[in-house]
């Protein structure tokens, strides 16, 4: 059989399909799952190869399990492979007020007052909105150090940035299990940058770093130039 155009297309779009898989779940606990799961298959295919009937029944039997105990399991990443699927493209719906966030930002660490702020971009944070007190307020560098000084009734939970205001303040984020050792704050931060295209920046109440969640992935301790290019890029501020 010749080898035609179709082919090649076939294996481009495999290939890129692999390749975006490979994207998304590096530096996620996924990435374990995928390892683990390779050494199943290497060994069921083995057990087939040799002839060992029982393993190679258990594993098989086993595997229809194992899918289902995955999906629930992985259901926070699934939703968020799902989420990010199907997320519209096109220009992202922000006109951030980039600057005064950051000198929020720059306050908040410099006074050691632990902040979560979420940048919303292309999905929706409604729902995480909702669970703490929504504001719509202009947003200032004085608001943003007012709501996160200790012992205020919103200090605690995250705010939400829609558009360069603030949404929200007092929320709920889903806390992130892939890295241990975090605490709940930075969890915090993982979580919704998990399930969401969320920008989500951490200050820290024990350190004043500032370190930003993105895709399930957390940046080290950025300083306020590495943050403003980032945002920037991110932002097409
Ligand atoms: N699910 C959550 N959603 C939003 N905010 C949360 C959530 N869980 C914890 N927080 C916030 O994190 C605070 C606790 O932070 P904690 O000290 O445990 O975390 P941390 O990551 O070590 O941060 P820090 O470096 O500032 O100490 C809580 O007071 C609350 O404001």
């Amino acid at each position: 059989m010749a080898f035609t155009w179709r082919d090649l297309l076939d294996i481009l779009l495999v290939t890129a399909l692999f390749y975006s898989l490979w994207r998304l779940i590096v530096g996620t606990r996924a990435l374990n799952l995928v390892r683990g799961l390779l050494v199943y298959l290497l060994v069921w295919f083995l057990a087939n190869l040799l002839g060992l009937a029982t393993l190679s029944w258990i594993l098989g039997n086993a595997a229809t399990l194992g899918a289902f105990a995955l999906i629930v399991v992985f259901q926070p990443e699934l939703r968020g492979l799902l989420e990010r699927l199907g997320r519209p493209q096109g220009p992202r719906a922000t006109s951030l007020a980039l600057e005064e966030l950051l000198l929020g930002v720059a306050r908040l660490a410099e006074r050691r007052y632990g902040a979560l702020i979420a940048l919303e971009r292309r999905t929706p944070l409604g729902e995480y909105a909702a669970t703490g007190e929504v504001l719509e307020a202009r947003l200032s560098a004085r608001l943003l150090v007012t709501l996160f000084y200790p012992g205020t009734p919103l200090h605690d939970g995250g705010a939400i940035l829609r558009e360069g205001r603030l949404l929200a303040a007092g929320c709920l984020f889903p806390l992130s299990e892939a890295q241990v050792g975090l605490g709940t704050r930075h969890r915090a931060a993982l979580g919704l940058s998990e399930v969401s295209d969320a920008l989500v920046l951490v200050v820290s109440e024990e350190t004043g770093s500032v370190r930003l969640a993105e895709g399930g992935r957390l940046s080290p301790p950025l300083s306020l130039e590495a943050l403003r290019a980032r945002l920037k890029e991110a932002l097409h501020a």
